[in-house]
């Protein structure tokens, strides 16, 4: 009977953790209109997003439009949204690595449908989809990477900036180019780019439009770390290989781990505690824990 009220409590709560996780930032009550953007989506088609999930937990997300060096035509914003939904509904997930086709990254929205939808309604609408995307892609339970080759340019270096970390390839550049579109990012990057750099390197990076090579990234922390390959194919394995020292361990333990750092960058303090202990709720008394107290490892 207590076990039994015991298991119902723990599965509200992670029902009510998932909740907020997939929660999106804008409702109809802000002006949003899903449908009409998504419909307008449909009409610039090309390029596409792909994504595999390997047998060791990490998914990997490509942008595939190489002949435009990976930006975003209409379509591929629908897609990224998609494979967010696949990725919140990969129960063994624990890690995703983010990179572009053609040894290059992003570089941000297609400028044929920018034109086209040059309109204070459209625009809105699709800075509002891309926001809420964006941020569904932030807070997954997995800990992901962008990996950076080439350029991550406009909307290609708001995307890195949604990951936990980037990594980059020498030669490579992330590049916040919105001012000389008469324009400061809109898919949230200006807001997570402060988080990860602070508020002055943002407002130099964002106001003096900076190539940011991977030395400069090193230094603002804006990179983890600079790969040795350039090859796309050995880059990816290098990718891999970081990633996996933080993806070993049981799903549960690793994908909560991202979760409560997710709740904690978000949320005021007293939120991100409560959070926090429902979190640990669902791990305690579970199989990883028990089976560690079974085992009494020394952690020497
Ligand atoms: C504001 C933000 C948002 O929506 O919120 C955005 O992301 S606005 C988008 C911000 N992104 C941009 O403004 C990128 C503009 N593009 C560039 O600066 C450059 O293409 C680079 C990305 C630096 C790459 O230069 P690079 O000399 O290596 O190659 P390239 O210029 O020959 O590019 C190869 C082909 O891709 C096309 N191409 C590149 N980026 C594109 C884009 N974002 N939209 C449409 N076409 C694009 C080029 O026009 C060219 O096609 P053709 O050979 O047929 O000419």
């Amino acid at each position: 009977m207590v076990l039994s009220m015991w298991k119902n409590l723990l599965q509200t709560t992670k029902e009510k953790i998932i909740q907020q996780r997939r929660m999106s930032l804008y409702s109809q009550a802000h002006g949003y209109e899903e449908e009409l953007i998504k419909k307008k989506f449909q009409e610039f088609a090309g390029g596409s997003i792909n994504l595999s999930k390997e047998d060791n937990g990490i998914g990997i997300l490509t942008l595939n439009n190489p002949k435009l060096m990976n930006a975003f035509t209409g379509t591929m914003m629908l897609e990224l949204q998609e494979r967010v939904t696949e990725l919140e509904n990969w129960k063994e997930g624990k890690g995703l690595i983010i990179y572009g086709a053609g040894n290059t990254f992003c570089s941000g929205s297609d400028l044929n449908v920018v034109k086209a939808i040059s309109n204070s309604q459209d625009g809105m609408n699709m800075c509002m989809f891309m926001q809420n995307t964006l941020t569904r892609l932030m807070r997954l339970p997995l800990i992901s990477v962008a990996l950076v080759q080439g350029k991550a340019i406009g909307g290609g270096a708001e995307l890195t900036t949604a990951c936990d970390f980037r990594l980059m390839t020498p030669g490579s550049e992330i590049r916040f180019v919105h001012k000389f579109m008469g324009l400061v990012p809109g898919w949230g990057g200006g807001a997570r780019l402060m988080r990860i750099v602070g508020s002055g390197a943002a407002l130099q990076l964002l106001s003096g439009a900076i190539r940011v090579d991977p030395e400069r990234a090193l230094r603002l922390g804006l990179s983890e770390e600079t790969l040795s390959s350039s090859d796309e194919a050995a880059a990816l394995e290098e990718a891999r290989a970081w990633l996996s020292q933080h993806t070993e361990g049981p799903a549960s333990v690793i994908r909560a781990a991202k979760e409560v750092v997710a709740v904690g960058r978000e949320l005021p303090m007293e939120a991100a505690l409560r959070t926090e202990k429902d979190i640990f709720g669902t791990l305690w008394g579970g199989p990883a824990n028990l089976q560690a107290l079974a085992r009494r490892p020394k952690h020497k």
